[in-house]
C-alpha cells in the first residue's frame, strides 16, 4: 500500500430537496447519528487520510451543532450554486495550506456507508495512474431510453455502462484546473470525472461495492440504515 498521504473532500452544501424533508439529508439521522457525520467517519478513520476539507453552505445553522472532535483534520470551505462549484471551493481552499500536488478523493456527504475496502482498492488500483479515477458500479438491469410520453423509445446496450459514484480520485492541481475551465465553459459538470474528460482525459474505472449507495429519494434513508446495520458499524 502507498505510503503517501490523501485529502479527503466532502462536498455537504446541498439541499436535499428530492428528499422533500425539513433539512438537508446530510443532517438526516441513521442510528443516532447523522448522515454526514457517518460520512466524516468513514473517511477520517481511514488510515491513509490525512486531512478533510468540507464545503458548507453559506447559512447552514446545522454545522454548529454538530460534536466534531477537536483532532479532527478539518478544513471548511464555502459551499457554491452547484456541487461543482462546492468542490471546487473546497479544493481551493485545500491549495491555500500549500499542500502540493496530493491525491484528493472527493467524496458526496450523502453516501455514508462508503467502505474502508474500496477506498483501498481506490488507492491501490489508481496510485500510479496518470490520470485517476472513479469508484462506480457495472449496470447489471436491462437499460431503457424513455420517450417524453414514459414509453420506451429504445434498448440501450449495457455491456459497457457503469453508474458513478465516490469517492472519485484526482491530482488537486489537476482537478482544480479541469473543474475551473469545465464550469467556465457552461459544462454540465455532475461528477469531477465529467470535468476531466471535458480536458480529454479518461479516468479509470474502479468497481465498487453496490451498498455505497447516495441518499438522494425519500427510499434511500431506509435502504442505507439496512446497510449500515449488515455493516455491522465498522468501516469494512
Ligand atoms: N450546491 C451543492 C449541491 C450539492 N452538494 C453536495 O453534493 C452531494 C451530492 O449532491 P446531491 O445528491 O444532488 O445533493 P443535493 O443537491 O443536496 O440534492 P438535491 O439535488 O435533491 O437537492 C451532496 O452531498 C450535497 O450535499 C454540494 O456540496 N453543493
Ligand atoms: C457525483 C455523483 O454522486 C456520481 O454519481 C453524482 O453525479 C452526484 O449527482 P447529484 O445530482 O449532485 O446527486
Amino acid at each position: 500500500m502507498p505510503s503517501e498521504q490523501f485529502w479527503a473532500i466532502v462536498p455537504a452544501a446541498g439541499t436535499g430537496s428530492r428528499m422533500q424533508t425539513d433539512k438537508p439529508k446530510q443532517y438526516l439521522l441513521l442510528q443516532q447519528q447523522t448522515v454526514l457525520m457517518h460520512t466524516l467517519n468513514r473517511l477520517l478513520s481511514h488510515p491513509q487520510i490525512s486531512g478533510l476539507v468540507i464545503a458548507i453552505a453559506k447559512d447552514d445553522p446545522w454545522w454548529s451543532s454538530l460534536e466534531i472532535p477537536a483532532d479532527w483534520p478539518l478544513l471548511i470551505a464555502e459551499g457554491g450554486q452547484q456541487r461543482s462549484d462546492s468542490v471546487l471551493n473546497a479544493l481551493d481552499r485545500l491549495a491555500d495550506e500549500q499542500v502540493g500536488d496530493p491525491w484528493v478523493l472527493v467524496h458526496d456527504a450523502a453516501r455514508p456507508c462508503l467502505r474502508h475496502a474500496d477506498i483501498d482498492h481506490m488507492i491501490h488500483s489508481l496510485a500510479t495512474d496518470e490520470v485517476g479515477g472513479i469508484l462506480a458500479m457495472p449496470i447489471t438491469d436491462t437499460v431503457k431510453r424513455a420517450t417524453m410520453d414514459g414509453r420506451v423509445a429504445e434498448t440501450v446496450p449495457r455491456e459497457a455502462l457503469w453508474r458513478a459514484a465516490t469517492p472519485q480520485m484526482f491530482r488537486l492541481q489537476q482537478l482544480r484546473q479541469a473543474l475551473s475551465q469545465a464550469i467556465a465553459a457552461g459544462i454540465n459538470v455532475t461528477d469531477e470525472a465529467s470535468a476531466m474528460e471535458y480536458l480529454g482525459y479518461q479516468p479509470k474505472l474502479i468497481a465498487g461495492h453496490a451498498d455505497n449507495i447516495k441518499i438522494t429519494l425519500p427510499q434511500d434513508l431506509p435502504l442505507a440504515e439496512l446497510f449500515l446495520q449488515q455493516q455491522g458499524g465498522s468501516n469494512l
